[in-house]
C-alpha cells in the first residue's frame, strides 16, 4: 500500500524520530536521497550544470546540503537565493564545497541541466511570490527542456488537498520526497504537477499514524481479488445483474456487461431493453436474463429508463453501483424503500458530481479529495470520482487514489466498462470501498496493458482485464 500523510502527521512522526538523533540528522538523510536522485538523472556530476532555487525553510536547507553534495562530485552548482534568511548551515557547506551563490532572478548566460526546487516543501503556502516566478522562468523557461527536481513537494501546491488554489506552482519532472507520500503526491491536480515521484526512506514509518490517503499497489489488488477455489461454483463465486444500456445508448450496456464479464464472477445477468439484451447475447453469448443476482450495475447510458432501474435495482436486497444517468435519480443518502441503507458505489466524474453536491464542475475538479468525501458522507456511500488518479470515498472519510492509469483511458465507453467491473466485484463479495478501489485498479491497469503507449478504446480495456488479472495471481 503506498501510504500519504498530512503536513501535520509528518511533523509528528519527524519530532518522535529526532527525539533519539543528533540535531540536523534528518536533513543529512534527506539531502543525501535528494543528491543521489539528481546524480542518477544526470547519469553522473562531472561537468553538469546544477541550480538551486532556494527559500527560506528547511527545504531550502535540503536544497543546499544535497547542492554540497554534488559540488564535491564535480558539479557546477549554483544557488539562487530567494530569501533573506537561508538555511546557515546548508549555505555554509554549499560554499565549502564550491557551490556559488547568489540573489535575483535575472537569467543565466546559460541554462543549467537541472534545476533543483528547494523554495518551499510542507511549510509553504500554496502559490509562489512574483520573484519566484521569474526566478523558475529564467532557470527552467517552459519548453527548455531543463530538468525540474521539486525538494518534497512541487512548491506553490496546497500540500495536505492536492488542490493548486494559486495558478503559480512549480511543475517537476521529478519529486523527490522523504518519509512517506504527502497527500498532494496522489491527489489531481496536484499530482500531475509532481512528475515521477521518488520516496526516499529517512526512518519515519515506525512513528507514522494511520495515512490520511492510500493508493493500492499490484499485491494489495492481488490479495483483495476475489478467486474460486476447488468447491466453487458458478452461483457461489457470483452472480452480477447489469441495468444498463437503452435503445438509444445500447454501446454502453454492452461495454457495461463487458467489464462485469471479465471472468471475476460465475454468471452475468442482462435486465433491460430487448434490442440490447439481442446484441449482448450475440457479443457475450454467456450472459443471461432475469434472475438473483449479487450485485447490480446500473444506469450506464440509461437514458430515460434509468430512473426505473436504479429503483428496481434498490428493491433487491443487494448491493449496486449507481453509473451516469441513474446518479440523477439517488437521493441523499441512499436508502431503500423502508429506509433501510443500501451498500453501494456511485461512480461519477467530475460533473455527475458536482449535480450530485449542486456546485459547479470547476469546483469539483479543482477540490477532488474534499468533494469526493463531501458526497460520501452526504449520500453515505462509496464515491469513486473518475479522472487521471480517481478518487474513492468511503463515508467515514477514509479514501484510497488510484494510481495505475494511463492518459489514454480517457476514452468514450470506459467508464461503463468501470461500473460493470465494480459491480462484478460486488457480486464476488467484496466490500463496496475495496470493490471500487479494486475496480478502479484493475480497470486502469488493464487500460495501461492494453495501451502499451499508444490509443486504447474500451472494448479492448475490457479485453485486457482478465490478462492483468492473470498477471496478478501468478
Ligand atoms: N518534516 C520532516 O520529516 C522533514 C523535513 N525536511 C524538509 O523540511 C521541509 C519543511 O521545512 P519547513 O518547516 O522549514 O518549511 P518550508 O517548507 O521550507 O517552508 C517554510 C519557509 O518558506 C517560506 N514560505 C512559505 N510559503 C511561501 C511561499 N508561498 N513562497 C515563498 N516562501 C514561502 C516561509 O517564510 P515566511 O514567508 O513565512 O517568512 C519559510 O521560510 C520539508 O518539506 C522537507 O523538505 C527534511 O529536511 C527532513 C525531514
Ligand atoms: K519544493
Amino acid at each position: 500500500m503506498r501510504a500519504a500523510h498530512t503536513e501535520a502527521q509528518v511533523r509528528a512522526a519527524e519530532e518522535a524520530l529526532m527525539a533519539g538523533l543528533p540535531p540536523g540528522a534528518l536533513m543529512q538523510r534527506a539531502a543525501s536521497g535528494l543528491a543521489h536522485a539528481v546524480l542518477a538523472l544526470l547519469d553522473g556530476a562531472y561537468g553538469r550544470r546544477v541550480t538551486l532555487l532556494v527559500g527560506g525553510g528547511d527545504n531550502g536547507g535540503d536544497a543546499l546540503f544535497a547542492g554540497a553534495l554534488l559540488a564535491r562530485r564535480g558539479a557546477a552548482v549554483d544557488a539562487v537565493l530567494l530569501t533573506e534568511s537561508p538555511h546557515e548551515a546548508g549555505l555554509a557547506a554549499l560554499r565549502a564545497a564550491g557551490g556559488r551563490v547568489r540573489r535575483g532572478t535575472a537569467a543565466p548566460r546559460e541554462l543549467p541541466d537541472l534545476v533543483v526546487d528547494g523554495i518551499v516543501g510542507i511549510g509553504g503556502r500554496p502559490g509562489l511570490r512574483d520573484d519566484t516566478v521569474a526566478a523558475l522562468e529564467a532557470h527552467a523557461p517552459a519548453g527548455s527542456g531543463v530538468t525540474v527536481v521539486a525538494v518534497d513537494v512541487p512548491s506553490g501546491v496546497e500540500v495536505d488537498t492536492g488542490r493548486t488554489p494559486e495558478d503559480a506552482h512549480v511543475r517537476a519532472d521529478v519529486t523527490v520526497t522523504f518519509g512517506t507520500h504527502k497527500v498532494a503526491h496522489l491527489v489531481d491536480p496536484a499530482a500531475r504537477a509532481c512528475g515521477v515521484v521518488q520516496l526516499v526512506d529517512i526512518g519515519l514509518a515506525p512513528h507514522l499514524p494511520a495515512p490520511a490517503v492510500e493508493a493500492l499497489q499490484a499485491a494489495d489488488v492481488a490479495a483483495l481479488l476475489p478467486r474460486p477455489t476447488p468447491a466453487s461454483h458458478k452461483y457461489s463465486r457470483g452472480v452480477v445483474g447489469v441495468r444498463a444500456g437503452s435503445g438509444r445508448y445500447p454501446g454502453a450496456g454492452l461495454l457495461a456487461v463487458a467489464g462485469a464479464a471479465s471472468g471475476l464472477v460465475g454468471m452475468v445477468r442482462y435486465v433491460g431493453d430487448p434490442t440490447v439484451l439481442d446484441r449482448v447475447r450475440e457479443a457475450h453469448p454467456e450472459v443471461v436474463g432475469v434472475g438473483r443476482v449479487q450485485a447490480w450495475t446500473v444506469g450506464s447510458g440509461g437514458d430515460n429508463r434509468a430512473g426505473a432501474a436504479l429503483r428496481a435495482a434498490l428493491a433487491d436486497e443487494v448491493p449496486l453501483v449507481v453509473d451516469a444517468e441513474a446518479l440523477r435519480h439517488l437521493d441523499a443518502p441512499v436508502r431503500r424503500e423502508g429506509g433501510e441503507p443500501v451498500p453501494a458505489v456511485l461512480t461519477p466524474h467530475a460533473g455527475e458530481l458536482a449535480a450530485l453536491l449542486d456546485v459547479e464542475r470547476a469546483e469539483v475538479e479543482a477540490d477532488q479529495l474534499a468533494s469526493a468525501r463531501r458526497a460520501a458522507e452526504r449520500y453515505d456511500a462509496v464515491v469513486l470520482l473518475k479522472g487521471s488518479h480517481s478518487v474513492v470515498a468511503h463515508p467515514d472519510g477514509r479514501v484510497r487514489v488510484n494510481t495505475s492509469s494511463t492518459p489514454w483511458l480517457a476514452t468514450a465507453g470506459a467508464g461503463d466498462v468501470l461500473a460493470g467491473l465494480i459491480g462484478a466485484l460486488l457480486a464476488g463479495g467484496l466490500a463496496p470501498y475495496d470493490a471500487a478501489s479494486v475496480g478502479a485498479w484493475l480497470h486502469g491497469a488493464a487500460a495501461t496493458y492494453a495501451s502499451q503507449g499508444g490509443p486504447v478504446v474500451a472494448t479492448q480495456v475490457a479485453a485486457a482485464i482478465p490478462e492483468v488479472v492473470r498477471d496478478l495471481l501468478t
